[in-house]
């Protein structure tokens, strides 16, 4: 489904946060991309969104190169990106926020479908109120509810334990691991929480210095030997 070779991306003319970057994703596929802060992982979900320009190398989604299209486009093709911080709108109510998911994709009904609040009860209940009176975690379930009605192919979150209390990040990996399995879904996650990795992912790629360093479809196995985890991870 995703294919990316040899991808140099940076901000400024020049840079090259991310350097050689390739990596492939096949469909339904639930993969992790780990690494030290500043490391470029962002970058790369930016650079595949289309909000950081790729200087080089190719970026191929569901057959097609879209490297420099533009974050609308992106959408339209399948992307949906849920980014650090999640960025929902915060004078806008949960449906409001919902709805902005929908107008993305001008090709499905312009209505926030039913299903959307049977994926996390409190956006039901919390309907007809702000977004930005939610709690943190709330406000994430929202953000990936947001990116949900899109009806992705490919998924990218980033970093959605970050800040939020435990029991809604569980709450969260669950629910995202039965829509993968049920629905086959493709997530990209950067996470750094590592219960959450292990809980959902198939498959970790560990990133350094703007490029994969290492891969491992044995997730598991970090569990008792966390040998990469302490090389890649550790500071
Ligand atoms: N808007 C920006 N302008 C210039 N440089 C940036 C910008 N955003 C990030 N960088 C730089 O790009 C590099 C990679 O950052 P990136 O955010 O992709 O890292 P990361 O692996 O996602 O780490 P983190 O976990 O801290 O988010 C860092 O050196 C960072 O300082």
């Amino acid at each position: 489904m995703l294919n990316v070779n040899n991808v140099v991306a940076g901000y400024l003319a020049g840079s090259r946060v991310l350097d050689g970057f390739s990596l492939q994703i096949a469909a339904g596929e639930v993969v992790a991309l780990l690494g030290r802060n500043g490391m470029g992982k962002t970058t790369f979900l930016k650079a595949l969104m289309g909000h950081v320009g790729v200087t080089e190398g190719s970026v191929n989604f569901a057959g097609e190169e879209v490297a420099g299209r533009k974050p609308y486009e992106m959408a339209r093709r399948g992307v949906a990106y849920v980014p650090q911080g999640r960025e929902i709108f915060s004078d806008f109510t949960v449906e409001e926020n919902l709805l902005m998911g929908v107008l993305g994709r001008p090709d499905l009904p312009q209505k926030v479908p039913d299903w959307a609040y049977e994926i996390f009860p409190i956006l039901q209940e919390r309907r007809k109120q702000r977004g930005g009176s939610m709690s943190g975690g709330q406000q994430q379930q929202l953000a990936i509810v947001r990116a949900l009605v899109s009806q992705p192919k490919l998924l990218l979150l980033d970093e959605p334990s970050e800040g939020i209390q435990p029991n809604i990040v569980q709450d969260i990996g669950r629910v995202l691991g039965q829509i993968a399995k049920e629905q086959g879904l493709t997530i990209l996650l950067v996470e750094q929480n590592m219960e959450l990795v292990l809980g959902m992912a198939q498959r970790c790629l560990f990133m350094e210095n703007g490029a994969i360093a290492y891969e491992t479809d044995q997730v598991q196995q970090l569990r008792t030997d966390p040998a990469p985890i302490h090389r890649y991870l550790s500071v």
